[in-house]
């Protein structure tokens, strides 16, 4: 899917109104029903609804829910400012509202002496997409007493204070919302830690913009959704043996991380390697051939790695557990130094790598390293915040020609044509030591079986985090492992097998 800028959304909005039979006041109904629906799912009509509405169209979404939820039955208060002028949209859902008399409305200086009671949920329709400057002190007083506020919070399309595209300012005004109700696109700021964090959970509502205008409009932004894995998975030839599914290496671990070996040898097996080779040191032996007996173990060392041959037919994942010794240094370099076809580069490798700015040109061209924040870090310099991080990534993978998975809540894969691809599955239940391994593991299955660069980061991210998930919902996010993650690889199979219609 698609993702646009605040700015391409509005002339998406224009765009359907002026090529379809539809008006903007249309449009705000459609939204405001799509958010009553949700609200009638989720909470039962002993709620009372407190709504906050601004005097744009965000403001006028708000008018047109509360009026609608009490039409269904709910108890309704809206606060808003008669002083300041509405957008017209908004004046006519704010006068629809006037004209019920069961609807309170009251003045923003009355919110605190009102009496909240304990079935209030609170509605923040302040401000949308819109937002063009800092909150005022008012406002954003406003926004601070209702954060403090012990209810449930729903924002409509973005949280209040959010600027929808870039980085908010330091102690910014932001409603801190429990729910975000959005419409018919993410916002790029709710990918972001530091802006995503006041989203709590995301619902995205169709609201009917136009098709035409989605299909031809440009971006470089995309969601890794269900539909673009369906296009990406490669279902198994029946009339297939081991040779059709590749040759893959893992080189990882050293004394006292062949666990980390031994996750990414697994998520690779897991992830559909025809023939999986790992290379590690001799100490990992007996644990590496009972823990993954299907796959093959190559000596690179003692305690470490010092020497690993470079197989022509092999797809090479380097990194986990390595240790940065300096033979093991020394064999990494010698490796790329020699190797021309994409490798995937994660952990110690890219802590290698980063120690001189000269090591990255080595990347063989359309090779897939997958830093964490801080590896990115040591590759490739401090940046001060996460945008300003994958303007560097968009940057550096253009540069080098090579893929970035910058991982994170939502991992960003970049690729070296400036596109960035933002994954949705993943859990905080994976932020655990091996997680990351298993990713090396699973990418580099799928670079293996034939799956281009490209395909095999983008799939690999949204297979992680699918595992995770389910590991998740098995386990619970605080208990569940990495290794769960792992043996939850072959029901996410089972899942893309299931909704293949040819299966
Ligand atoms: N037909 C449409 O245009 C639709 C619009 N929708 C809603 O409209 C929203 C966008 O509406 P608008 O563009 O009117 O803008 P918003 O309602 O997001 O609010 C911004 C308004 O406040 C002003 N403003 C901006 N920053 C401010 C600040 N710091 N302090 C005070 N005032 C400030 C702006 O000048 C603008 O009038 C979307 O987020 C969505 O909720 C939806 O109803 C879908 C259809
Ligand atoms: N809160 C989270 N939500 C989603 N995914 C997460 C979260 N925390 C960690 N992950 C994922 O887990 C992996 C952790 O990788 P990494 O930090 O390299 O771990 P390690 O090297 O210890 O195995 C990444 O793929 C990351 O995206
Ligand atoms: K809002």
């Amino acid at each position: 899917m698609k993702i646009f800028s605040a700015q391409q959304i509005k002339k998406w909005d224009a765009f359907s109104i002026l090529n379809n039979p539809i008006s903007s006041l249309q449009l705000m109904e459609i939204a405001a029903g799509s958010c009553v629906e949700w609200i009638i799912k989720n909470y039962d009509p002993a709620h009372s609804f407190c709504f906050f509405c601004g005097n744009g169209n965000n403001g006028g979404d708000g008018f047109a829910l509360a009026r609608l939820l009490y039409e269904k039955g709910f108890d309704v208060t809206v606060f808003a400012d008669q002083n300041k002028k509405f957008s017209a949209e908004a004046l006519v859902n704010f006068e629809r509202c006037k004209a019920i008399s069961g609807i309170d409305i009251f003045g923003f200086e009355h919110f605190n002496d009102f009496s909240f009671n304990e079935s209030t949920v609170i509605i923040d329709a302040l401000f949308g997409i819109g937002l063009n400057r800092p909150v005022e002190e008012a406002t954003a007083k406003l926004i601070s007493f209702l954060n403090d506020l012990n209810f449930p919070k729903v924002s409509i399309d973005i949280p209040s204070g959010l600027i929808p595209d870039e980085m908010i300012g330091v102690n910014a005004a932001v409603f801190k919302a429990d729910h975000t109700l959005t419409f018919q696109s993410w916002k790029k700021s709710f990918f972001h830690p530091e802006s995503g964090i006041f989203c709590g959970k995301i619902q995205v509502f169709d609201i009917g913009l136009s098709k035409e205008f989605y299909t031809h409009e440009i971006t470089n932004d995309y969601i890794i959704d269900d539909s673009l894995i369906h296009e990406t998975y490669k279902p198994r030839s029946e009339f297939s043996h081991k040779g059709t599914f590749g040759k893959a290496t893992i080189v990882a671990g050293s004394f006292g991380k062949i666990g980390a070996a031994v996750m990414a040898t697994k998520a690779c097996l897991r992830s559909g390697s025809g023939i999986t080779f790992v290379t590690a040191p001799n100490c990992g032996y007996e644990i590496l051939q009972n823990s993954c007996p299907e796959a093959m173990f190559i000596s690179g060392g003692q305690n470490y790695i010092v020497d690993f041959d470079f197989e022509e037919n092999s797809t090479f994942g380097i990194g986990p557990g390595l240790g940065t010794h300096p033979g093991t240094e020394t064999a990494i370099l010698k490796f790329l130094k020699n190797t021309i076809k994409p490798v995937v580069i994660d952990a110690d490798a890219l802590n290698i790598i980063s120690e001189n700015s000269e090591h990255l040109k080595l990347l063989p061209k359309k090779s897939i390293i997958t830093p964490h924040p801080k590896e990115f870090e040591r590759l490739f310099g401090q940046t001060q915040n996460s945008f300003e991080r994958l303007r560097l990534a968009r940057q550096k993978a253009e540069e080098l020609q090579i893929f970035i998975v910058l991982k994170d809540h939502h991992t960003q894969v970049i690729t070296p044509q400036n596109q960035v691809y933002y994954n949705i599955t993943g859990n905080s239940g994976m932020a655990k030591g091996g997680s990351g391994d298993a990713l090396l593991g699973i990418i580099t299955a799928l670079l293996a079986q034939g799956y281009s660069s490209q395909h095999a980061a983008i799939f690999g991210v949204w297979l992680h985090g699918k595992a995770g998930d389910f590991a998740g919902e098995k386990f619970s996010k605080e208990a569940m492992l990495p290794s769960d993650l792992i043996e939850e690889i072959g029901n996410v199979f089972k899942f893309l097998a299931k909704k293949n219609p040819s299966d």
